[in-house]
């Protein structure tokens, strides 16, 4: 049942690559549902089916089988510009996804220009503020930017059109650990402020217990079990999979992003 509450859903959502003997299913029949305003994350190990499911959604990957609602309306396969009004992607890797010879202004002017918004300057230099930039990033590259810097001005391209949903695709793995904190802590502040939906895939315990209030664990392209943050961070998982996935997570690389340095 497609309820109002939910923002996102999935039903029977199905991604397979390759053709006719030689066809991989990478994401197997998940069905999930993300409700108004929370934080979601799909965590899992390398190659288990995350990302698909972020770009299917986000009409990446337009040859799924299944159905995907938007609140509660079937998000057709190509998707249109109002689509994208609503939803928007943020990537793993900020170097990649800024245009190197577009300075910041330019980066931030483009998707107002695309769906046709006024007030450029205003809203620039607001969104600027808001993901801790100031005006005066506006005439800098990408390579006169650190790896944080990018990935703020990354942030506040998607966010500069005012979507409600932000997908999320391991937004601070290509940044330092310290660096990492600061993005996961504006990234929940923003969250407040605005309202925000997320939807965040990652490989990092630390990082979905911290951003997402439920998290649903992948395995081999399916969602195996769904878990509060609380049962996250005291390993309450049913499955053992889970159990040992949790467990091999603690004290690996994600825990290294610790409680101080992430206040909630
Ligand atoms: N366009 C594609 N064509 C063929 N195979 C693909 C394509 N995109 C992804 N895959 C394969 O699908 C599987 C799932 O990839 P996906 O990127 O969704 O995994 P992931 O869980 O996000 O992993 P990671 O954390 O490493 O990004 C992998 O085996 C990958 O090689």
């Amino acid at each position: 049942m497609v309820t109002t509450d939910n923002i996102i859903e999935t039903r029977g959502l199905s991604v397979t690559f390759g053709e006719s003997t030689d066809t991989n299913r990478v994401v197997d029949d998940v069905s999930f549902h993300i409700r108004h305003g929370e934080a979601y994350g799909l965590i899992g190990e390398s190659g288990c089916g995350k990302s698909t499911i972020l770009r299917a959604i986000v009409g990446l990957n337009p040859d799924y089988d299944g159905e995907i609602f938007f609140q509660s309306q079937t998000v057709p396969h190509r998707r249109d510009k109002s689509f994208f009004r609503r939803m928007q992607m943020v990537f793993q890797d900020p170097y990649a996804s800024l245009h190197p010879r577009k300075i910041v202004h330019q980066v931030l002017a483009e998707p107002l220009r695309i769906h046709g918004l006024d007030r450029h300057e205003e809203r620039i230099s607001d969104v600027l503020e808001a993901v801790g930039l100031g005006r005066d990033f506006r005439f800098r590259y990408p390579h006169e930017l650190s790896g944080g810097q990018r990935q703020r001005v990354a942030i506040a391209r998607a966010l500069i059109i005012e979507p409600q949903v932000l997908l999320l695709d391991e937004p601070t793995s290509a940044l330092d650990v310290s660096v990492q904190a600061e993005i996961l802590n504006l990234l929940k502040k923003l969250r407040r402020e605005r309202g925000l939906t997320y939807l965040l895939v990652t490989h990092d315990l630390a990082v979905v217990a911290h951003i997402c209030e439920r998290i649903g664990m992948m395995h081999c392209g399916k969602i195996i079990e769904e878990l509060s943050a609380d049962e996250v961070r005291g390993m309450r998982a049913v499955k053992d999979y889970t159990r040992d996935f949790l467990a091999a997570s603690v004290g690996s690389r994600a825990g290294r992003i610790d409680q101080e340095m992430l206040p909630s």
